[in-house]
């Protein structure tokens, strides 16, 4: 039987998944593939550090150049995170004759345009469809599977750690500061988990999705994002009396004008299939003019849901058809013009959920109702619970308004004069609706 040399650098959570499927499960890898799948090298950065997989003797080195330098090794699963020095490993393995698979989309949404042009000049590939969504294979269905369709939308949660942390903070009542602490342990988290909290790593994948799905060419950071670092418990709870749950939901829509793209905690109607995705999954709702709407749902982080992903590629890479969909086509090739244009933020229409602090006296109601009437904002429901402090009447109350459609730019607008009232204090908690 034929045989695929592999490496992989970087030994963490990722790494150490894949080197167990491909170690423990040579007999499927090698019945896909049509040929041994064969892990020749794992580079780490201290030799020294005890890893959770039993590597046979002489896999395991701290030398890029054990890898570099062996023509046998056509194929590396590079593995580590951040930007650099993955980014200068990953041009050197390709200098080197390696096809690459990678898990990193950070990379890939900041230096994919030179890393792509650069493996077609090599004639090389890069396979990335762990890079969103884990495990859900969602790199292959929209670049391949979905080929026939003009896609018009896409939303999804693709952020595990995120969708982790607000699915305990709201069923279990935990708090945010020991459940980012979990989502650390249980391998969810990137190196740093600002990137998954702040909206980044979201708007990464979303930037990559955009691309692969619509033509467009998006620096992910010009993709207005809010993260869920901010969100407040009460929040959750509101949301839950109105019917609905707070996700992270990542939003790509095609318009006549243009390409909608955002990152947002937004209420989603509890029982709709993307209220329902807990924990570290993902879920992602394409819809295509063809084949009209579909739903992947999967688990977006942890280890072997990645490594699932990392080693398909690998598969895919051994026997020739990541070359075939990498190497030819449109994706990252900054010669292609952009398809679409990105829209802006503030014309993108939708509903929100404001919750501001007032004072309980006659006329805040009215003054808050006149800023909105001002801004083109209607009015759908209001949520004010009586509120005493023993038998008397308290100072201020909480008060919720959930709105009907509005532009971006009118809500932003709102929210500043709303703030600005005398009867309001503090500042006002603005969140998106989905129907
Ligand atoms: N964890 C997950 O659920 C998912 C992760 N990803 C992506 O996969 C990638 C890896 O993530 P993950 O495994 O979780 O991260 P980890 O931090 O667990 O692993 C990264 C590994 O890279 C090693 N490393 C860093 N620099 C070097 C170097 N110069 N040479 C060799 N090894 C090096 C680190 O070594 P050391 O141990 O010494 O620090 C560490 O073992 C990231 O890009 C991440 O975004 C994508 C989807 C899901
Ligand atoms: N940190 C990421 C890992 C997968 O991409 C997440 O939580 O989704
Ligand atoms: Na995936």
């Amino acid at each position: 039987m034929k045989k695929t040399n592999v490496a992989i650098v970087g030994m963490g959570t990722v790494g150490t998944g894949v080197a167990r499927l491909i170690l423990d499960h040579g007999d499927r890898t090698s019945r896909h593939a049509g040929r041994t799948i064969w892990l020749k090298k794992a580079v780490v950065r201290d030799l020294a550090k005890p890893r959770e997989v039993d590597l046979p003797d002489g896999v395991v080195t701290d030398s890029l150049g054990d890898v570099i330098h062996d023509p046998e090794i056509s194929v590396v699963a590079q593995l580590i995170g951040g930007l650099e020095p993955a980014r200068t490993i990953m041009l050197q393995l390709m200098e080197s004759g390696k096809d690459i698979v990678t898990a990193n989309k950070a990379l890939l949404a900041e230096h994919g345009p030179e890393l792509f042009t650069r493996a077609r000049e090599l004639g090389r590939s890069i396979a990335f469809e762990a890079a969103v969504a884990g495990g859900i294979p969602i790199i292959a269905n929209i670049s391949q599977c979905l080929s026939a369709n003009q896609l018009q939308s896409l939303e999804g949660i693709l952020n595990g750690t995120s969708n982790f942390i607000v699915t305990q903070m709201d069923e279990r009542g935990a708090s945010y500061d020991d459940v980012v602490k979990q989502a650390q342990e249980l391998g969810y988290a990137e190196a740093d988990p600002t990137m998954d909290v702040d909206g980044t790593d979201a708007a990464q994948k979303l930037a990559i999705l955009a691309h692969l799905a619509f033509g467009a060419t998006v620096d992910w950071s010009d993709i207005p994002k809010i993260g869920i670092d901010n969100l407040d418990p009460a929040d959750l709870q509101y949301a839950r009396e109105l019917g609905y749950r707070i996700k992270l939901l990542a939003v790509a829509n095609l318009a006549d004008d243009g390409l909608e793209l955002s990152v947002a905690p937004t209420l989603v109607r509890i029982g709709t299939p993307l209220a329902e995705v807990r924990d570290a999954f993902n879920a992602i709702r394409v819809v295509g003019d063809a084949v009209g709407p579909v739903f992947y749902h999967g688990l977006g982080a942890g280890q072997m849901p990645t490594a699932s992903a990392v080693v398909a590629d690998v598969i895919d890479t051994a026997v020739g058809r990541t070359k075939l969909t990498f190497q030819t086509l449109e994706y990252f090739n900054i010669e292609q013009p952009p398809r679409v244009k990105l829209l802006d933020a503030l014309t993108l229409m939708g509903r929100y959920y404001f919750r501001l602090h007032v004072a309980n006296h006659p006329g805040t109601l009215a003054a808050i109702a006149a800023v909105l009437e001002k801004h083109a904002i209607s009015i759908a429901s209001v949520i004010q619970h009586e509120n005493t402090v023993g038998a008397a009447k308290a100072d201020s109350v909480p008060l919720v308004i959930m709105t009907h459609e509005a532009s971006e730019g009118s809500a932003q607008g709102a929210t500043v004069a709303i703030e600005a009232l005398a009867a309001v204090t503090g500042p006002v908690v603005r969140l998106r609706v989905k129907d």
